[in-house]
């Protein structure tokens, strides 16, 4: 008999996940089907999104073999049957307080950082990149957390070993760019390019550093279609475009209009959560049918 959720303390909501308390040692943490576009929280969940996103951390997980907070198998008895299948079990760490990005590629956030000054993160680039422009090798680009509803404030390594010590900085740099190029050749291996995405670390009692949170997920991540991309064409989000053209294209709602965005209609709803199962299936070769949970 699994426990109810209500049995575990609430010790974190995000925009899209929660973090509950199981025991002294433990955690579980929760997907919803909740999606964001331009800084809002949709009305409209997406069906079997916290699943997909959550086979993709466990695939990722095993697949990159790199010591992490996992403490049980995703039909562990610890986990209520209400989640079954987008929740683990983790240990409970004392976590690093730093985001920790790498990026292949220059988009977003750096692109605006390299536009202004040549660098991203301290870190500086060659001239004449634009818009989806390869980093190879990709580099380091931490943040620091944001209050709840702010973005990340991009950081320098110097300001990361203010914050952690150098030796601390220096590991967290370089298992962010090790397990990002593992991952991402996997992925590109499959059709998908991870153009960058975001790490966190946690330290145990005896001060073992784990990868935690979620990983390489398109949450975490930033998807692209492989076989679509070229540097310096705004590169689609895998698996937020048709979200996004919807909302701006057709439903009449723009991003400056200082209102919620609208509910999304069915065939949306359905061909994103089609995307989010496409893009699990063909990074790790398995069938999401058989993942847990979902309609009983
Ligand atoms: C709702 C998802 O959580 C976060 O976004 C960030 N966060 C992670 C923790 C954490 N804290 C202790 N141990 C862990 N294993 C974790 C993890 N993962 C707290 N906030």
């Amino acid at each position: 008999m699994r426990p109810e959720l209500s049995e575990y303390t609430p010790i974190y909501s995000g925009k899209v996940r929660e973090l509950y308390e199981v025991d002294e040692q433990h955690l579980l943490l929760v997907a919803s089907d909740r999606t964001s576009a331009y800084d809002y929280i949709l009305d409209t969940p997406i069906p079997d999104k916290g699943r997909v996103l959550t086979a993709m951390s466990v695939f990722f997980f095993d697949a990159l073999g790199v010591p992490n907070h996992l403490a049980g198998p995703v039909d562990d008895p610890r986990i209520p049957e209400s989640v079954l299948g987008r929740a683990l079990i983790t240990r409970r760490l004392d976590m690093v307080p730093v985001e920790c990005v790498a990026r292949g590629y220059l988009t977003g956030s750096g692109l605006k950082e390299y536009r202004a000054n040549g660098q991203v993160c301290g870190v500086p680039l060659p001239e004449g990149l634009v818009d989806g422009s390869r980093i190879d090798p990709p580099i380091f680009t931490p943040a620091t957390k944001a209050a709840v509803g702010d973005h990340d404030e991009n950081v320098s390594f110097e300001r990361v070993v203010e914050e952690v010590g150098l030796e601390l900085a220096t590991r967290l740099r370089e298992l962010t760019l090790a397990v990002y190029s593992s991952g991402a050749d996997i992925a590109r291996e499959r059709g998908i390019t991870l153009a960058d995405t975001k790490f966190e670390f946690g330290r145990t009692p005896d001060g073992e550093l784990l990868l935690a949170d979620e990983v390489l997920t398109p949450d975490s991540s930033r998807y692209w279609d492989g076989a679509l991309y070229e540097p310096g064409v705004a590169l689609p989000s895998f698996d937020k475009q048709i979200v996004r053209d919807w909302l701006t294209k057709e439903s009449g709602w723009s991003t400056d209009a200082g209102t919620p965005p609208p509910p999304l209609p069915a065939d949306v709803v359905e061909r994103t959560r089609a995307r989010y199962i496409e893009a699990y299936e063909r990074i790790s070769g398995l069938s999401f049918a058989d993942w847990p949970g979902g309609a009983q």
